[in-house]
Formats: C-alpha cells, structure tokens, sequence
C-alpha cells in the first residue's frame, strides 16, 4: 500500500545469487515504487566468472535499469578501507614510500575464528576465493596499488582500480595453494570441520582456505608480491 507521499523503495538482497532474478523479477512485478525511485543494492558475488556476470547483468536488466542497480562489496565501507586513500593521497610522508623502491611485499589477510556453522549452503557452491579473494580482497589491493586519480569521485577512483587490475599478471597455479578446514579443539569445545556442517555437501572439495601470490606488471609495483591470504575457521579473527 502507498499513501499520497512519495514512497521511495529500496531492495538490500542479502541472499544467495541464485535468488536474486526471482526476488527481483517478483519485487518490480508487486513492489514498485509508484511515485518515486524503486532501487536495489545487490551484495557479492556477481556471478562465477564473466559469462555468468554478463547473464547475471541481462537478466537484472529485463526489469530494471542500469541506474537502479547498484552492485556493492561492503568491505569498501568498513573504516580501515575508506581511511586507506586519505593515509596515501593526503599524507606527504606516505605518497613517496609507496613503490617498490620501499615496500618489498604488500600482505592482504582475512582471516576468521568460526566456519560456515549452518549457512554452508551459499558458501559451497562458491568457495573462499570467489566469497573473499576475488571480491573484497581485490577491491583492497586495487585501492592500495591504484595511481593517484583525478579527484575522489566514484568514476575516477574506479577508472585508475581497472589500470591496476588489466596490469596485473595472470595467476599461475604454482602460486596459489587451497585448504579446507578439519574437526579442531579450542578452550575445551571440539568445534565440526567443514563437510561435517549439515549445509556442506558431503565430501565436499570446496576450499575454506586460499594463498596466492599476486603481481603487478606496472613501474611502480614490478617484482613486489601482494600476498592474499583468507580462510574460514583459523585461530583469529583478523
Ligand atoms: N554471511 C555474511 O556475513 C555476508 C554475506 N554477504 C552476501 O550475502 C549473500 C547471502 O549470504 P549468506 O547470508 O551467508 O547466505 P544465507 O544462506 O545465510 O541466506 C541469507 C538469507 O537468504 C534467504 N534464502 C536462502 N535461500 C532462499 C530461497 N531459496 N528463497 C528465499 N529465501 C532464501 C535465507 O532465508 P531463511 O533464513 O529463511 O532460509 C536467509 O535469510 C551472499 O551474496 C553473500 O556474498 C555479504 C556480506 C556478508
Ligand atoms: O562477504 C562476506 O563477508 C563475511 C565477513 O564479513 P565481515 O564484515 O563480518 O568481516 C563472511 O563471513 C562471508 O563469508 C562473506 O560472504
């Protein structure tokens, strides 16, 4: 029901990607804004690769607009993330040490205490490098590698992350090593492994855990690592 006031609508789809065309498709059809803007925010991953991101793109499209989608990844707004471009670009002591010349490897680490503890069933069917790595972990690593950008307008600061990712080598596997966290004790608690967790298929091959080695084929980041580390159920939350 919308009374006589402009009722704008926002849509959050927290929810598993192979939901969110249903959800969007019944939210336009039933649930749209009749006197003002109809929005949706869509949360990571955006497909498995770029096939099933374009599809995932065309689909969305059959019922709304490109300026009504807004794809997000919320660590771009956690605190420590939004202070990285004021730390580098408003501080005349850290602009001239951030290269090579200075920083021999740069470490990106996520790292959580718990597992998927009953919510396995998203997770599985994507895995810690496409749930961590090549979304929230990327972002980061683009943010921090960029050049400079012309101002701090979205545009701009994603023009000089999309430099930074097309300068980057492809990954080898030999870079790269997978993990999936066992049955563990701590404090006295004995805590499931993954394929024990009832949403987790069994013998399940997902990886909870990923390393890789990522370089920069640019001036100022040739021959520096950029380590990505992420996995679930380690010893801390970081
Ligand atoms: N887990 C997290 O902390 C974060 C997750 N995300 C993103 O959020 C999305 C969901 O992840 P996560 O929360 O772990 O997933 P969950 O599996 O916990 O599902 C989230 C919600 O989706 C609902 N849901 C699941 N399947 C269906 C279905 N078939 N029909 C209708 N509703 C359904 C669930 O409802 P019900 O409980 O009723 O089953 C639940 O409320 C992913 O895109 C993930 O990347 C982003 C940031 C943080
Ligand atoms: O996007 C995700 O992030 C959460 C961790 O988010 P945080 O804000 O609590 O650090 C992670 O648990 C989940 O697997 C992933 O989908």
């Amino acid at each position: 029901m919308q009374g006589p006031r402009v009722s704008n609508h926002l849509f959050y789809l927290s929810i598993p990607p192979n939901i969110f065309l249903d959800v969007v498709k019944c939210a336009s059809k039933s649930a749209s804004s009749v006197s003002g803007w109809t929005r949706v925010i869509v949360e990571k991953p955006f497909g498995r690769d770029s096939e099933s991101s374009a599809a995932l793109t065309k689909g969305l499209k059959q019922y709304l607009t490109e300026d009504q989608i807004f794809r997000i990844d919320h660590y771009l707004g956690k605190e420590l993330v939004e202070n990285l471009s004021v730390l580098r670009f408003s501080n005349l002591v850290f602009e001239p040490l951030w290269s090579r010349q200075y920083i021999r490897n740069v470490q990106l680490i996520f790292s959580e205490d718990f597992g998927t503890e009953g919510r396995g069933g998203y997770f599985d069917s994507y895995g810690i490098i496409r749930d961590i790595m090549q979304n929230h972990l990327l972002q980061i690593l683009a943010l921090f590698a960029m050049e400079t950008p012309i101002s701090l307008e979205a545009e701009d600061i994603r023009n000089e992350k999309v430099k930074v990712l097309r300068s980057m080598k492809p990954l080898r596997l030999e870079d790269v090593v997978i993990g999936q966290y066992k049955s563990h004790t701590k404090g006295g608690i004995t805590y499931p492994g993954y394929t024990e967790d009832k949403t987790v298929p069994k013998g399940s091959l997902t990886p909870t855990f990923a390393a890789a080695a990522l370089f920069i084929n640019n001036a100022r980041w040739d021959g520096v690592p950029f380590l990505m580390k992420a996995g679930k159920a380690l010893h801390t939350k970081q």
